[in-house]
């Protein structure tokens, strides 16, 4: 395996086909839902979540089995069940189709496979171990979780409130360029993960200079944003780290 990584973006509207109605299943649909996706479920069963998201019209479920024709129109597709008997011929369809198929722990039915995802705010890394070791996987994105906090959430919310004005102001992208590694490496993550807040703001200020930085929100609201994405990954299953231990 050799797998070539991407981010897919715009889902907006695009018929997401998800087969099978266990957690597993309800664990893709949550992310195709956060993307925006037009999500259709197919399967006999679906979790409490799953009939809850179709009774308020989050999703369309059809509780049945594949049936040819499923695929039609789709973007991507990903089956979440046990039986690869059962996904030949949704894969077949996937390739007359030319639809994206991951079927889960079944890779000669993948033209895509999934990371293990470590989310904060706009960050997202995505772990692959080319289907070697998805433990490993688990794992790294562990790792990373513990030391990735909410002020990496927080700084990406204010370079994004930067980008426009720092284009503006420093036309010449080399100059852009070094002020914007200027504000990666300065002690602004260190100041955020401190929640100095005000203090983080002047750093910025002195970087890129106050036009600029009028466009970031001011301490208090970047406070208020720090506390939402701690509430966020507070209670992430993966804080702990031996979840997956063996008994
Ligand atoms: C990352 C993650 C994403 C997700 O599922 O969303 C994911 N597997 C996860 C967990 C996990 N999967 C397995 C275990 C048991 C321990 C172990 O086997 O290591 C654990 C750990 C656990 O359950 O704790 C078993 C397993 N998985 C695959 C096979 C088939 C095979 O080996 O042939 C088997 C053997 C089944 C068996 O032995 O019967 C295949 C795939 N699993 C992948 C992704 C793709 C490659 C990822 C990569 O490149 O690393 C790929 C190729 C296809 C795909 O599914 O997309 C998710 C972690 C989510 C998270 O928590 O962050
Ligand atoms: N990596 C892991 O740790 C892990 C753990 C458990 C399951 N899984 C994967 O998750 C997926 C689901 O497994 P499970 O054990 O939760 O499933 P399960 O056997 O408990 O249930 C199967 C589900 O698929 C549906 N289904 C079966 N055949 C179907 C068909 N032809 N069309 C549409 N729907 C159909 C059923 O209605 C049911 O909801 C599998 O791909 C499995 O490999 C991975």
């Amino acid at each position: 395996m050799r797998v070539y990584p991407i981010f897919l973006n715009n889902l907006d509207g695009r018929r997401c086909v998800v087969f099978g109605g266990t957690h597993e299943a309800e664990r893709k649909v949550a992310d195709l839902l956060a993307c925006g996706a037009d999500v259709v479920l197919i399967s006999e069963t679906a979790t409490p979540q799953l009939q809850q998201w179709a009774r308020e019209g989050r999703l369309t479920w059809h509780a049945r089995n594949y049936q040819p024709g499923d695929l039609k129109g789709a973007f991507l597709t990903i089956v979440a069940i046990p039986d690869p008997q059962a996904t030949e011929p949704i894969w077949q369809e996937a390739q007359r189709e030319r639809v994206l198929i991951n079927a889960m722990d079944d890779v000669p039915h993948c033209t895509f496979v999934a990371g293990a995802v470590v989310r904060r705010g706009p960050l997202v890394i995505a772990i692959s171990t080319s289907g070697q070791s998805p433990a490993l996987a688990v794992r790294l994105r562990e790792m990373l979780e513990q030391h990735l906090g909410p002020e990496y959430a927080l700084f990406l919310d204010l370079m994004g409130a930067l980008r426009l004005p720092m284009a503006t102001h420093y036309p010449d992208f080399g100059e852009r360029k070094a002020r914007w590694y200027a504000l990666v490496d300065s002690n602004v993550l260190d100041l955020l993960r401190q929640q100095r807040f005000a203090a983080a703001r002047t750093r910025i200020s002195e970087l890129v200079g106050e036009p600029v930085a009028a466009a970031l929100p001011d301490p208090d609201t970047m406070a208020r944003l720090f506390a939402h994405y701690q509430d966020e990954y507070a209670w992430s299953p993966s804080s702990n780290l031996n979840a997956h231990a063996p008994p």
